[in-house]
């Protein structure tokens, strides 16, 4: 039987799983009892012994929250060993002391826990994204957002839309992403219509949007996904969001999104399975994004991708090369790409037909593109001035 060593304040206490079941159990009936006045024959039981039960079960319920405390931050500490054993640099949440007197396998293993400022703007993200969700979830938890699917919108098909319209331009299909700001660029269009915009992108010929939903970094919002779904506009939709959370991806799903963002640089490869499943399920797609060989031969090891990202540009220093995308699709990367008939998306630093022409040469069959065209007065136009002539439909 599996044991839980425990230290409450001053007192270690050994226990085991299901004795503290067993505990926590009775206690909950005793608690039950207590404050329905009923099953339990309590006329027959003396104040100073009611007292003594109550302060009993004070002391369970203390070491019960203690425990889980600890089993929490213990969670969270393999997480964490198991992300770095990926390569993952990132820390999904900033590094917390143990609870309390903690007595456990990490306890040999503290010493630098005081880094606690991110070591980087995409950890820094996260760590805001941690709270921000916590929160969201507290005020919608996952049943009753489920509850919700039943008037989602109605999801679209994202991968046939990028297939389509590859087939029809023999370009690569456009991802014209709607974006206000972002933090390697400051402020991109002061005079922001999410709507006119998506509306000009899809008239200019873009096979699919792509929406910064993320508030704080990029002044996008879900409402902005939401509303655009809600003009009418056809493109299938991407949520573009650092998602952390099986629990996002319903909510961007009751939003109107038709596809969902998962990065490699921050998710381990179960999570990106589970995600993945998660959105399969769900009919969404999963464009999973990568910068380098090591996330890239990660994501390859993992059955069911069918949607892969080769972002250009480092998250973490923002430094752009589009020469990523050809490096990444060479020699055996691209035969196991080809061989699982997997669509690539050559993400951001694409301003030119030149540029366009040499992803498309290194092999992507679809283009992720925000600040070149977002920019332009007419945004439609911005595609024809991208792609060198008007793929419009
Ligand atoms: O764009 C950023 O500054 C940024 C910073 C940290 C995390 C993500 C970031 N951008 C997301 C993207 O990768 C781009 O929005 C997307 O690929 C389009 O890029 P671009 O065409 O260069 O606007």
């Amino acid at each position: 039987m599996e044991a839980t060593s425990i230290r409450a304040t001053t007192t270690r206490v050994c226990v085991t799983n299901s004795t503290a079941l067993k505990f926590k159990q009775n206690y909950l009936s005793f608690r039950k009892s207590v404050l329905s006045g009923s099953p339990m024959d309590t006329k027959s039981i003396s104040p100073n012994s009611i007292r003594a039960q109550q302060s009993t079960a004070t002391m369970a319920e203390t070491d019960y929250k203690n425990e889980l405390k600890i089993k929490e931050w213990e969670v969270g500490k393999f997480q964490d060993e198991l992300a770095a054993s990926q390569g993952i640099k990132i820390r999904r949440r900033p590094p917390t002391g143990p609870p309390l007197n903690y007595v456990g396998p990490f306890e040999f293993r503290l010493a630098n826990e005081d880094d606690n400022t991110p070591r980087d703007i995409l950890e820094e993200i996260l760590w805001n994204k941690d709270k921000e969700v916590a929160l969201l979830k507290e005020r919608m938890p996952l049943a009753t957002l489920k509850k919700e699917l039943e008037n989602a919108p109605p999801v679209r098909d994202f991968l046939g839309a990028l297939r389509k319209s590859h087939l029809r331009t023999g370009l690569p299909a456009l991802i014209a992403e709607v974006k206000k700001a972002s933090p390697s660029r400051g402020v991109l269009r002061k005079d922001f219509d999410p709507v006119k915009i998506a509306q000009a992108y899809e008239k200019g010929g873009a096979a699919c949007l792509s929406v910064l939903t993320d508030e704080k970094y990029f002044q996008g919002s879900l409402e902005n996904l939401e509303k655009i779904r809600n003009a009418g506009v056809q493109c299938p939709l991407l949520c573009k969001e650092f998602i952390i959370d099986a629990w996002q991806i319903y909510y961007a799903l009751t939003k109107g999104a038709d596809a969902v963002l998962l990065i490699a640089a921050v998710l381990p490869d179960l999570d990106i399975q589970y995600l993945t499943k998660i959105c399969k399920t769900l009919g969404l797609a999963a464009l999973v994004e990568v910068h380098d060989e090591k996330e890239m031969d990660r994501v390859l090891g993992i059955e069911g991708i069918e949607l892969v990202g080769i972002n250009n540009r480092n998250l973490g220093t923002f430094e752009v090369d589009i020469s990523n995308t050809r490096h990444l699709l060479e020699g055996e990367r691209g035969e196991v790409i080809h061989q699982k008939d997997i669509i690539v998306v050559g993400e951001s630093g694409l301003f030119t037909p030149s540029d366009i022409a040499y992803v498309q040469n290194a092999g992507v069959k679809a283009v992720l593109v925000g600040e070149s065209i977002v920019k332009q007065d007419d945004p439609g136009k911005g595609i024809s001035g991208l792609f060198g002539k008007d793929i419009s439909p």
